[in-house]
């Protein structure tokens, strides 16, 4: 059974920053859905390349099937890993659906990290990202933050219901974050 704890916040929250560091000083595995979607679209011979494009652009969110595959083989190239940091996942319905219908029985879900940060830092921090990711521009980012805000954040609901949310300020210097991260998961697994 893998360990996993969902990271969740809006685009630009620092997910990917913090999961680094974790991953550095904890033991568990980083997998962003973002940027396994982004390397399967670079994969020559993907069917899915311009798909996964296309609603990388629009800020929209893969059909669940391909992101779950893809986070499951991930996994499984990690067996003896303490954890896994599945970073952008779930992001709306369909994905939490199609988790549950594929992953049920494999995974022990530890809790939700959610890196809260105003949105206007968020779009500032993706503006100033310097990877030159086709989605770091105003027009795809405001259809990011729509995404975030009318199909993720009810997620992040949905396991707040059911105790399931730490939530953290990632609006303050990375240490500072990191800080209070680190007591979040001290806690999860009683170190
Ligand atoms: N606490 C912080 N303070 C200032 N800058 C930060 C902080 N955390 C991350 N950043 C910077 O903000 C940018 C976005 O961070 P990161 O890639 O970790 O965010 P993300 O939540 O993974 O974004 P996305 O959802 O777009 O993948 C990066 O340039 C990163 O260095
Ligand atoms: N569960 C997911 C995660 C991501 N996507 C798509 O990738 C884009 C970039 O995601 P980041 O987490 O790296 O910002 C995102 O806007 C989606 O288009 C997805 O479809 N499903
Ligand atoms: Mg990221």
């Amino acid at each position: 059974m893998f360990n996993v704890v969902f990271v969740l916040g809006p685009p630009g929250s620092g997910k990917g920053t913090i999961c680094s560091k974790i991953q550095e000083n904890l033991g568990y595995v980083h997998l962003s859905a973002g940027d396994l979607l982004r390397a399967e679209r670079e994969r020559a011979g993907s069917q899915f390349g311009a798909l996964i494009e296309s609603h990388i652009k629009n800020g929209s969110i893969v059909p669940v099937e391909i992101t779950c595959s893809l986070l499951e083989n991930a996994m499984n190239l990690h067996k003896t890993a303490n954890g896994f940091l599945v970073d952008g996942f779930p992001r709306n319905a369909d994905n939490l659906s199609g988790w549950s219908k594929q992953m049920s029985g494999k995974v022990h879900e530890q809790f939700v990290l959610f890196l809260s940060c105003p949105v206007d830092i968020c779009i500032n921090r993706c503006l100033n990202r310097g990877e030159g990711r086709t989605d770091d521009n105003v027009d795809s980012l405001k259809k990011r933050v729509e995404t975030y805000n009318n199909q993720t954040f009810p997620i992040i609901e949905h396991f707040g219901k059911l105790n399931m949310v730490r939530e953290v300020d990632s609006e303050r210097p990375v240490e500072e974050v990191y800080e209070d991260v680190v007591k979040v998961f001290e806690a999860a697994n009683q170190m």
